[in-house]
């Protein structure tokens, strides 16, 4: 795999082992000076690189150009407006319009910088444009750090569902400056620790019980151990991707436990605008209280743990009680691990445990709905 560049203070490396699309996620502090000899070394015939950012990680891009131009590239700078109505048409074909500008060949990297907004939709540009160019990822949220900068899900929205229109493209590398953190608003970085918890839940009671001992530095963001929490998640999200690159056999279905109910929150109470995060982690509770409801879970601790941590997080653990709950329901049908409008959910069976299940009737989902 990739040498480490001379000089670069990474801390920590995790590689995701996809033969030929295999790729590392560099972890470490104040790495900027290292960046174009990293993406030098990715892609040593480029000439040209399009950095995308929105309005809030352009002052995080920007300082980007300058390691890019002595590693020999001419770069362009690419702003979109920051939130998740960025996901568009719209916003996809100003990217289009920026390659264009540059003369981008199909060597010519898109580098988005920032949360997973950015990623998203410089992802799908950079898997569509010329039918394919390589793809840099420096996310700059915890959310993008732990999960949607790893993997190679790219998509913007359709007005009726998040993420309907998307491409499967790996990274040709993931840059994580946790430094970047400290420029992050504070619910942005909770909404990212809701899928920190979903990993615990999903396939590392250890991950949970250390999120629990160390729940109040990491709500406030200073706990020393959050770097090592990044490099484990990204460990966990590299071993499920290596195995259900294209989520076919049901394992990289786990990665979506609470984003059926989440999904259909973002979509339903657009106006509320929840983050992603947020959605998560009261689509997280619903799924939790369904398993119960249906006599899958086996430990009936978990759903009042679960929402502890999520309290301590401050996250949102109901659906807002004005949202429409037919509206919510015909959303969730319209999943993509829906089939033929039939519901299938992750739902957990232990702390570290879940399972896809199908057939989930519809009045179960409902009663969940309403008890709000
Ligand atoms: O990488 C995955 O696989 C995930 O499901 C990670 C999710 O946290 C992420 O929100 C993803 O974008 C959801 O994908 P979707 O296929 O349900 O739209
Ligand atoms: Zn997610």
């Amino acid at each position: 795999m990739t040498p480490v560049p001379s000089g670069e203070l990474a801390e920590d490396r995790v590689t995701v082992r996809l033969g030929p699309r295999s790729y590392d996620i560099v972890l470490g502090r104040g790495m900027t000076a290292q960046f174009g000899l990293f993406v030098r070394e990715l892609l040593p015939q480029s000439q040209t690189a399009l950095l995308v950012a929105d309005e809030h990680t352009r002052k995080l891009a920007a300082p980007l150009t300058v390691p890019l131009g002595e590693a020999g590239f001419r770069t362009a700078l690419a702003v979109i407006p920051a939130g998740e109505q960025s996901k568009s048409l719209e916003q996809l074909a100003r990217l289009y319009d920026a390659l264009y500008e540059l003369k981008a060949d199909r060597r010519t990297p898109v580098i988005a910088v920032g949360g997973g907004v950015v990623g998203d939709l410089a992802g799908f540009a950079a898997a569509t444009y010329n039918r394919g160019l390589p793809l840099i990822m420096v996310p700059t949220t915890l959310l993008a750090m732990v999960d949607s900068s790893v993997g190679g899900k790219t998509a913007i929205n359709h007005p009726r569902g998040k993420n309907l229109i998307g491409a499967f493209h790996q990274p040709k590398g993931v840059w994580i400056d946790t430094d970047h953190l400290a420029t992050l608003p504070v619910r942005e970085y909770r909404s990212g620790l809701a899928e920190v918890v979903k990993y615990g839940v999903i396939r590392d009671a250890e991950l949970f019980e250390i999120l629990e001992c160390h729940a109040p530095a990491l709500r406030n963001g200073h706990a020393s151990i959050l770097p090592s929490i990044i490099a484990r998640c990204c460990r966990i999200k590299a071993e499920v991707v290596e195995q259900d690159e294209y989520e076919e056999t049901g394992l990289r279905a786990i990665l979506n436990y609470g984003h059926t109910f989440g999904h259909a929150f973002e979509i339903v109470g657009a106006a509320d605008h929840w983050l992603h995060g947020e959605a998560v982690a009261a689509g997280m509770m619903c799924a939790v209280r369904l398993a119960q409801r249906l006599g899958y879970l086996e430990d009936d601790s978990l759903p009042s743990r679960q929402e502890q941590l999520l309290r301590a997080f401050d996250l949102p653990i109901r659906p807002l009680p004005h949202w429409d709950v037919e509206a919510l329901l015909a959303a969730m049908q319209r999943d993509k691990k829906a089939t033929a409008g039939r519901l299938r959910f992750v739902l957990p069976r232990c702390l570290g445990e879940v399972g896809l299940v199908d057939h989930v009737p519809l009045a179960e989902v409902r009663q969940i709905l309403c008890d709000r």
